[in-house]
């Protein structure tokens, strides 16, 4: 019997690889090696030929791999609860946009911090953001230890970070520089959305990402008003219109893609665009119900995500997945819609894609640490028949018991590895003082 020496073994009760055979595993040992999985199998067979540095107990668990959420403003957190019940262009440009101008890197690190403790503890390893000061994102996903795509929000007027287009571009070269390469952080091109851009800053913006070899983020077909309003500026509808800019392709990845004709879903599928959707905040927000089984049979890519804490209000990937199922079922009166298991390979392997992230997704020989376990031993995951459904139907954030990313554990059982949260909740306290005084001021101005 040949002996290996590893890291990490992880004995678990349960494990749902999320491979190419979709394999659920009982009884199941991972031996994790510099950050990636250097076997997976049955604990009987592992045991006995990996040498770990040490052993994770997780035979009380059911493992899985790091959820991805595809799309979110992290450091809107700071701003969770700030203002709601309301229609999202109203939302944005009367209640939104002039806090966010108030906003400094401090806040943006800090917000961001904040959003990386929730979804750390919630089981996400890897997300999808687009802000103002993103480079300040890129510095508290790299403290925080999760993968992250970040890109400077782009829009066609002044934001806090850049005053012109070339500063903004500049921004983006210099971000890629800073963080492409890196071990967890990568970046992208991301104009806001088709009404908030010019038709010329959103072309650069393609020839940008052509240019440096990276993908492309924007908000797309968000809401019924973003059509009508695309149609009276430009003559076009919000895709068809993002399709004569040359904005459609393989590099492109839209967030919500909720109000589409037919031969938009064609067109996004034709050009091989990916759509994160997004059910929540679309709920919240009311801009609709985006057509998930139609964009799942014309094989556009999928992935899900929470969007920012303000539009949802949290970041919890496994009530996303929830909410993704249960809407298209009672919207298309048909329980069978959206199963759970479409719903699970959104939040993993469909994350992977739309990141540009392949050893991410699922748990196979080669492929990183990056994983959750969850409790199975709390009350609503008893008894557990099948784990799909629990993982879907059942599974809170609240559950996640242990978050790993590349073999480094992040969280285990309340307690943080990389962040002093007690010394952070301080700071967001002082934080939010400041952002009321804005909010009331912006109110009077
Ligand atoms: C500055 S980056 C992101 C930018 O977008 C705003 N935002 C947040 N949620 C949404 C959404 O659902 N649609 C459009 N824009 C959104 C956010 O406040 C930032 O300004
Ligand atoms: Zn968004």
């Amino acid at each position: 019997m040949t002996i290996s020496h590893c890291d990490t073994l992880i004995h678990a009760a349960w494990v749902v690889t999320q491979d190419d055979s979709r394999r659920i595993l009982e009884d199941a040992g991972i031996a994790v090696s510099n950050g990636f999985i250097s076997a997976i199998g049955s604990w009987e067979e592992l045991a006995p030929v990996w040498y770990p540095k040490r052993i994770v107990d997780l035979t009380k668990h059911l493992v899985l791999p790091g959820l991805i959420n595809a799309h979110t403003h992290a450091s809107m957190t700071l701003m969770r609860g700030l203002a709601d019940d309301l229609p999202l262009m109203e939302w944005l440009t009367k209640h939104i946009f002039p806090v966010e101008q108030k906003l400094t890197p401090e806040l943006v690190h800090l917000g961001a911090l904040l959003a990386c403790c929730e979804m750390t503890k919630t089981g996400t390893t890897a997300f999808c953001d687009m802000y103002l000061m993103e480079e300040h994102v890129g510095r508290a996903a790299e403290e925080a230890g999760l993968r992250a795509r970040i890109g400077e929000v782009l829009f066609s007027f002044p934001s806090p970070a850049y005053a012109s287009q070339d500063e903004a571009f500049d921004l983006v070269r210099s971000m890629k520089e800073r963080f492409d390469g890196s071990n967890r952080v990568n970046t992208a091109v991301m104009p806001h959305s088709v009404y908030t851009t010019s038709p010329e800053l959103l072309e650069k913006s393609m020839e940008l990402a052509e240019e440096l070899d990276i993908p492309l983020n924007i908000h797309l077909a968000e809401t019924q008003t973003e059509s009508q309003q695309s149609i009276e500026q430009h003559g076009l509808r919000p895709v068809p219109y993002a399709a004569e800019r040359g904005l459609l392709s393989k590099r492109t990845l839209a967030a919500h893609a909720v109000d589409l004709t037919d031969e938009e879903i064609d067109l996004l599928a034709k050009s091989g665009t990916r759509v994160c959707h997004n059910p929540e905040s679309n709920m919240k927000l009311a801009s609709g119900i985006a057509r998930v089984p139609e964009m799942q049979a014309a094989g556009i890519p999928l992935s899900l995500g929470t969007d920012g804490a303000c539009s949802n209000n949290n970041l919890d990937m496994f009530s996303e997945m929830s909410s993704c199922a249960l809407l298209q079922k009672v919207h298309h009166k048909d329980s069978t819609r959206v199963p759970a298991q479409q719903v699970l390979d959104m939040a993993t392997r469909g994350g992977a894609c739309s990141l540009d992230m392949p050893q991410t997704g699922y748990l196979a020989k080669g492929q990183a640490a990056d994983l959750i376990a969850l409790n199975l031993n709390t009350p609503s995951l008893m008894p557990m028949y099948n784990p799909i459904s629990h993982l879907v139907y059942a599974a809170q954030g609240a559950d996640v018991a242990l978050t790993m990313v590349g073999g480094e554990t992040l969280y285990q059982d309340g307690k943080f590895t990389r962040i002093d949260y007690p010394a952070l909740r301080e700071e967001i306290r002082d934080a939010a003082e400041f952002i009321k005084k804005q909010f009331e001021q912006g109110k009077m101005a």
